[in-house]
């Protein structure tokens, strides 16, 4: 019993603080300076405090013109960039700078990562960004306009190598449930997607359907509700597009023209600003050569922007949430079209965060009832209450596709749990980063504070390090991720918000520098690598302090995934009480199967409230 709720205050501020205080004489002097510099200057933003750079741009500092400079330096390149050709950077040396606490363009939906939605109404779908910009509630501007995309070929068809453990991928089980599910397709050809989505599939370096891609393409293609759960990294993007392209090019779509009002006839929505980006990327990708017109739009750049995006022309939409809701309350789109309207991290849109946002969307006036349109969701991880969550979204005859165990790690994953008490962190981060060299590296941290410093803690330290949280700029984000993906800066340092869905090449380790606080959080977070038959490692550091009630789903998930279980953390896994954790089973923490075969016989489904399998939101700093 004694581990039993050890770990609520885990990467919260009693810990923190005592970190600070215990350890950062000396580190922390450059880290306050640099707040004192903020602090005194006229662009200091927020309350948390800011420092900037490290490695020759450590303390240094820059003029606001000179954010703009890169600012606009980075639209030919940053995000967009491709997995070869991403740009970004400052030119100066300077690997790691950060604004914490920036109010301008942050995604604060309650510490989730996205706008915040207040009030009722129209006015409910005003995000912090459009507040900003229309100028009746105080705020920073967010002026932020993301990089066009690249339009040669060559980068739009980029992409890396299938991994050594590819073909293995045929030996993982599936189960369909359901009723009259139709039967796999083997091969591409046998989807009969047509020759442009085929010329498309085939430039983008696919030869062989994953798993995933095999049971759920035939079930789009036959006009049913999906919900598809496979592992990391194993192609989901391409199991919801490609059907839905097919079928949009079937129905004979039309190019959509300039309109003030623009009614796509799919929307997908994803949790994170850079999540969404690369949907929209490969949307773009398989939609290559068609009148189909995919458009991106997300928190944190310039509403205006998304706007002149849209009204351009909108099949396909990809959105995060507060700004879909913006664009929808703006009457720039209209929803009567919608014909497929997607989640990806289902399970995280569902969740006590993003729930309501969704509830709202498909209560929106306009939106066809679940009846009228094609519903699918996508994830790794499906807990049994989201589960049932999801049947308000879904025709009831909808099809539940597993591949391998629901909410498994993928076992191109090699994982590793070190017993590393809160004090010694550090000190072994950077001895597993010195042994690592310049390979990709995720460090993930619980909180946005600690990404900074983390962040800042390895440039003193030399290793050329970048961070995304929460917290940062939107730029700064995408500048992040670019300065990573193109090798720039090989570790990046991250919260959650970097968790779920993210395919970056060659990321060959995940380290939790904190263990997040659920079992899915971990399972997401350790898919960055091993991605497309790919090998990885990731390494967790397991404090006992505050870890403990992640033991048994440790163990659990480690074992599915033929991993070495280390006996100490058996010992804990077995002297620690988790309410509805059984040992032998997934219990409430993990859904093994479709939920409605654990309800059969039960008159209905509770679909009330909302699970709060998600990270706590009341926790800031916890998602972001
Ligand atoms: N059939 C295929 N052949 C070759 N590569 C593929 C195939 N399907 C997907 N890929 C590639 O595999 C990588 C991972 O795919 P994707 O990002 O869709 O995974 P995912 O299952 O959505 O992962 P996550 O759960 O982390 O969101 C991508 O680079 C994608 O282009």
């Amino acid at each position: 019993m004694g581990g039993l709720g050890v770990g609520k205050g885990f990467g919260n501020k009693g810990f923190s603080n005592k970190f600070e205080e215990s350890e950062n004489i000396g580190f922390l002097k450059g880290y306050q300076d640099g707040n004192d510099a903020e602090a005194s200057g006229p662009s200091r933003r927020g309350g948390r405090g800011s420092f900037r750079g490290c490695r020759g741009g450590f303390g240094i500092g820059r003029s606001n013109n000179e954010c703009d400079q890169d600012e606009r330096a980075q639209r030919t390149g940053g995000l967009f960039g491709s997995r070869r050709t991403a740009v970004s950077g400052t030119g100066n040396g300077d690997t790691y700078r950060s604004r914490s606490g920036s109010a301008r363009g942050r995604g604060g939906y309650k510490g989730l990562n996205e706008e915040v939605i207040a009030g009722s109404g129209k006015n409910s779908w005003k995000s912090e960004a459009e507040r900003g910009e229309g100028g009746d509630i105080q705020g920073p501007k967010v002026t932020y306009i993301p990089p066009p995309p690249p339009e040669d070929e060559d980068s739009i068809f980029s992409h890396y190598q299938t991994g050594i453990n590819f073909d293995k991928y045929d030996t993982i089980l599936v189960e369909v449930s359901g009723h009259d599910a139709p039967p796999a397709i083997l091969t591409f050809e046998e989807a009969n997607l047509g020759q442009t989505l085929n010329n498309n599939i085939a430039k983008a370096g696919y030869t062989k359907l994953t798993p995933v891609q095999k049971y759920s393409i035939p079930v789009t293609l036959a006009g049913r509700d999906l919900m598809a759960c496979a592992q990391t990294g194993s192609g989901k993007t391409a199991a919801f597009l490609l059907p839905i392209l097919a079928h949009m090019m079937r129905d004979g779509i039309t190019s959509s023209r300039f309109k003030e009002l623009q009614e796509p006839e799919c929307i997908i929505v994803a949790p994170t600003r850079e999540l969404i980006n690369q949907i929209y990327l490969e949307a773009r990708k398989f939609s290559y050569g068609t009148c189909v017109r995919a458009v991106v739009i997300y928190g944190g750049t310039q509403l205006g922007h998304s706007i002149r995006q849209i009204v351009q022309g909108c099949n396909i939409l990809c959105a995060t949430p507060g700004r879909l809701m913006d664009i929808i309350g703006k009457e720039k789109i209209g929803l009567k079209q919608v014909k497929y309207l997607v989640l990806d991290e289902a399970d995280r849109m569902l969740d006590m965060g993003f729930g309501p946002e969704m509830k709202k969307l498909i209560s929106c006036p306009g939106m066809p009832t679940k009846e009228q349109r094609q519903t699918l969701l996508f994830s790794a991880t499906f807990p049994e209450e989201i589960q049932r969550l999801a049947a308000e979204f879904l025709k009831s005859n909808y099809l539940f596709v597993a591949v391998g165990q629901v909410g498994g790690a993928c076992r191109d994953v090699q994982q590793t749990i070190l017993q590393v008490g809160q004090y010694s962190k550090r000190e072994k981060l950077v001895e597993i980063l010195q042994n690592i060299g310049d390979e990709r590296t995720m460090v993930f941290v619980e909180t946005k504070k600690k990404a900074d410093f983390i962040a800042t803690f390895l440039c003193q330290e030399k290793v050329s390090t970048t961070s995304i949280h929460g917290d940062r700029e939107q730029r700064e984000r995408e500048q992040a991720l670019g300065d990573f993906r193109c090798g720039k800066c090989p570790v990046l340092v991250a919260t959650s918000v970097a968790a779920r869905g993210l395919d970056i090449e060659n990321v060959q380790h995940v380290i939790n520098f904190d263990l997040p606080s659920t079992i899915d959080e971990y399972v997401h977070r350790i898919g960055r690598t091993g991605r497309c038959g790919n090998t990885g490692r990731a390494i967790s550091f397991f404090d006992p302090e505050s870890d403990n009630h992640l033991a048994q789903p440790l163990v659990k998930v480690l074992s599915d995934a033929q991993q070495d279980v280390p006996s100490w953390l058996e010992e804990i896994a077995f002297s620690t009480y988790v309410p509805g954790f059984s040992g032998s089973t997934r219990g409430t923490v993990f859904a093994s199967v479709d939920t409605r075969k654990n309800y059969k016989g039960k008159s209905t489904l509770n679909t009330a409230g909302f699970s709060s399998q998600a990270p706590n939101p009341v926790d800031e700093e916890s998602w972001d």
